[in-house]
This record gives C-alpha cells, sequence and structure tokens, in this order.
C-alpha cells in the first residue's frame, strides 16, 4: 500500500472507533481482518496514525478547524510526521486509494490557525474536565505535563537478573537498537520511532523465551524497585494483576525470601504462573482467594498496594481511554483504591510498610489518597521516598517530582517514562 491507502485506513479505524466507541485495539484488528492484503508494514503505519491521532486529538481538530476522523489523520501526517500539504496532494495524486483531498478550508485552517490561540485544555491534548487536577498537580508546568503525554512511548525492557546480566541482554537484542536506560539498575530502551516505523517484535527473540528479559515500562520498574524489598523479606503484592512488579521484586530479592502474589481477579493473575516460570522465580507463592491470605495477617515486612487506578500516566500507550474517562470513573477507582489500601493493610507487620503504588497523575488518586489513609489509620504515617531514591538510582539520572522528599510522581516529562505515583506509609513498631 502506499501512503494515501494507509491514510485512507487509518481514517477508516478513526470513524470506527468514535462511532461504536470500542477500545483501539479491537477496531484496528477487525480493520486487519477485513482487508487480509495488507502486509505488517501497512498494518503497522495504520497503527501508527490511528494512535498518533488519539494522542493529540483536540489539538489537531482545532487547528484543522475540524474534528472529523480524515482531519485527524491529515493533522497526524502534516503536524507529527513532517508532510507537507503539498507534498501530500502531489503524493496522493493518481492514487485510486487515496482519501478526498484537503477541502480549502481545511488548507486555510491549518496553515493559519496558532495553537497558543487555542484554549489550554485544548493546547495540553487532555479533556477539559481534568484540567484542574493538572492544575493542582503540576502547578504553572500543567501544560508541559500534558503534553508530554501525547508523545509516543519508548518500548521498554527489564533485564531479569535470575539468569543474565545488562550487558548480556543488550547483545542479544544488538539487532533491536536496545540500550541501557537511563534510571532503572536493569532497564534497557528501544527508541519510539517515528513516522511509519515499527517496534521490533522482542518477544519473538530467543532471549525473551529463554526468560532473560521482560517487557516492562521503565517507571513501572522504578516504583517496585523503590518498594527496597531484600533478600529474605517477606512481601505481599496485593494487586498483583499479571505479575509485573512481582517478577521485579522477586528478583532483586535474589529468590531468597517471601512474595505472595495476590488479586481479587482470578482471570487478570492467570498469566503470572508462565511467566514465574520463564523467569525462574521460586520465591513467589499465587493466591486466588484471600482465605489463603489468613496465616500472613499482621506479619509482611512490605504490602505493595499497586492501586486500580485511572491510569492517567499511560495515556501515551492507550490514548483512546483519555477521551473515554469520566468525573465518574475518576469516584468509582479512588473508593477501590481506598478499598484495597483498608484490606491491604492488615497484612502489614507493626514497623513494616505500606507501600501505594498507582499509574495515575491525578491528586485524587495518588497524594489526597495516602493522606485521606493516614489520617484515618494514624498508626501509618507517610516515610521520605525520595531517600530511597537517592540510594537506589544515578545522581545524574532525571528526577522526579516530589511533595517535600516524601511521596514521588515520575511522569514522560520528568522522568521520561510513564506516569507513576509511590508513597510508603510506615506501620509504628
Ligand atoms: C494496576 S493493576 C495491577 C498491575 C500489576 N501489579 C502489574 O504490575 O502488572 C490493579 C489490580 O488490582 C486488582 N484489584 C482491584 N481491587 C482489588 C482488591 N480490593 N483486592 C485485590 N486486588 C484488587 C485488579 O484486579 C487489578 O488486577
Amino acid at each position: 500500500m502506499r501512503l494515501g491507502g494507509r491514510l485512507a485506513g487509518a481514517i477508516e479505524v478513526l470513524d470506527d472507533i468514535e462511532a461504536r466507541r470500542r477500545p483501539v485495539a479491537d477496531a484496528l484488528k477487525d480493520w486487519g481482518l477485513a482487508h487480509r492484503f495488507a502486509g505488517s508494514g501497512d498494518r503497522a503505519a495504520i497503527g501508527n496514525i490511528v494512535y498518533d491521532a488519539l494522542r493529540m486529538k483536540l489539538s489537531h481538530a482545532w487547528l484543522m478547524d475540524d474534528d472529523s476522523a480524515a482531519a485527524l489523520g491529515w493533522a497526524v501526517l502534516i503536524r507529527q510526521w513532517g508532510y507537507s500539504p503539498e507534498r501530500l496532494a502531489s503524493e496522493f495524486d493518481g492514487d485510486n486509494f487515496a482519501p478526498a483531498p484537503l477541502t480549502d478550508a481545511q488548507i486555510a485552517a491549518i496553515t493559519s490557525r496558532r495553537l497558543e490561540d487555542a484554549p489550554l485544555h485544548v493546547q495540553g491534548d487532555i479533556p477539559e474536565w481534568i484540567q484542574a487536577s493538572f492544575e493542582t498537580a503540576f502547578g504553572d508546568n500543567w501544560i508541559e505535563e500534558a503534553r508530554a503525554l501525547a508523545g509516543r512511548p519508548t518500548l521498554d525492557l527489564r533485564v531479569n537478573t535470575l539468569k543474565a546480566n545488562r550487558d548480556k541482554v543488550l547483545k542479544a537484542l544488538d539487532r533491536a537498537g536496545a540500550q541501557a536506560a537511563r534510571i532503572a539498575r536493569f532497564g534497557m530502551r528501544v527508541a519510539a520511532g517515528e513516522g511509519a516505523s515499527r517496534l521490533p517484535n522482542v518477544t519473538a527473540e530467543l532471549s525473551f523465551q529463554k526468560g532473560w528479559f521482560e517487557v516492562q515500562d521503565e517507571g513501572s520498574q522504578i516504583v517496585a524497585d523503590l518498594v527496597d524489598a531484600r533478600e529474605g523479606d517477606q512481601v505481599l503484592d496485593f494487586c498483583a494483576g499479571g505479575g509485573g512488579k512481582t517478577l521485579a521484586m522477586a528478583a532483586a530479592m535474589h529468590n531468597k525470601g517471601q512474595v505472595h502474589a495476590y488479586d481479587a481477579d482470578r482471570k487478570r493473575l492467570a498469566p503470572i504462573i508462565e511467566r514465574l516460570k520463564r523467569a525462574g522465580t521460586h520465591n513467589v507463592q499465587v493466591h486466588d482467594s484471600a482465605k489463603g491470605l489468613a496465616a500472613i495477617k499482621g506479619k509482611l515486612d512490605h504490602v505493595l498496594v499497586d492501586a486500580p487506578c485511572t491510569g492517567t500516566g499511560t495515556w501515551r500507550r492507550r490514548p483512546d481511554t483519555k477521551w473515554r474517562l469520566t468525573a465518574r470513573n475518576l469516584q468509582e477507582r479512588v473508593s477501590q483504591q481506598q478499598e484495597a489500601l483498608t484490606e491491604a493493610s492488615a497484612y502489614v507487620r507493626p514497623g513494616g510498610e505500606l507501600l501505594y503504588v498507582t499509574c495515575s497523575l491525578l491528586p485524587e488518586e495518588n497524594d489526597a489518597q495516602a493522606s485521606a489513609f493516614c489520617a484515618a489509620n494514624p498508626e501509618f504515617s507517610i516515610a521520605p521516598a525520595l531517600e530511597t531514591w537517592d540510594k537506589l538510582f544515578a545522581k545524574d539520572a532525571p528526577r522526579p517530582l516530589s511533595q517535600n522528599g516524601l511521596t514521588v510522581t515520575l511522569s514522560p516529562a520528568s522522568t521520561d517514562t510513564d506516569g507513576f505515583f509511590f508513597c510508603r506509609m510506615r506501620r509504628k513498631g
């Protein structure tokens, strides 16, 4: 397919997402099934246009003075992929599969409108109702933080130190272009790429099958590291999901001590068994029922609550969720977080720690949630997480945002990772 056909395909997918309010991955998959002649390069290019369009949906629509799927698709090629309207017109000339040309009104808009004149939430490409939360979280810097969430994400990997070291894996992944990460001690990164370029399929590599590394955002690796679990410790990962942080903590503990992995949702927990096997992890007990945790109540050194959240910190990877999020979703998540924190806190031993993590950047889910928990449970108090950061990570590495050195917030703009919040709450001895 030529670029014209790819743009037309992306416009169809964007129309489908809008009309049927469906997840982007489902819409792309269906398009691929209905257009079997499209090769993997075509599908990747169409996916890139669709994701880029969704990341910057509001600013594209504003600059085109048109929020149709076609206008968004054209805006991606002009604003993000570096084509001029003239070059696209000559490239699409005689291409029967290209979409209808830009209208005079669209050309006039894209060449004359300036983003500085747009409303602030449009400049930041976030829903208007979230603006106040971003202002609270980031002060004057909120537009820069919001814009960084509209960029393309990198592909991040974590070396499984139970089976390999970073040099060995970097060598094995030479052709994927992986480099050592800037912050995470065992992290590696493949750059995001531009235009139609594809990220390598690293899970097809033999070194992945052998369990030498995991795919995990650098931010997720960092918060698992900040738990600071040591050899011999007793740990509970209370919202373990597919086990991303369980695996990282088990490796940091050199397979010694015990990590109990629990999740209220059995389906989410299921992939952990295969992942633990591949990683060669021997110090994890998986629990699919809270009953199995009765014997460890009040006994654990570290209890991690990687809480269900709005996922605002992962908008680069899942930009469709940015536009689907509602104030009601946020309220529901806040209640679930309170519940999970209260339930999980019962497993912390006197003198032990409750670690609260979200992949959100909204203060309602982060600092406000941690403060409210400590106010209602005075046997817990917030301990400085920035001290652990300084102990673990290089001095010249990017630094996170922090409220008085106590809690830590990672974000694409500050740490060049997904957005994460980390808070350490210590129980009185
Ligand atoms: C952010 S995800 C966890 C991701 C996982 N830790 C990882 O690193 O891959 C949040 C998880 O919390 C679980 N969850 C929500 N409420 C819970 C509760 N009250 N008790 C235990 N798990 C809960 C959800 O099923 C979901 O899998």
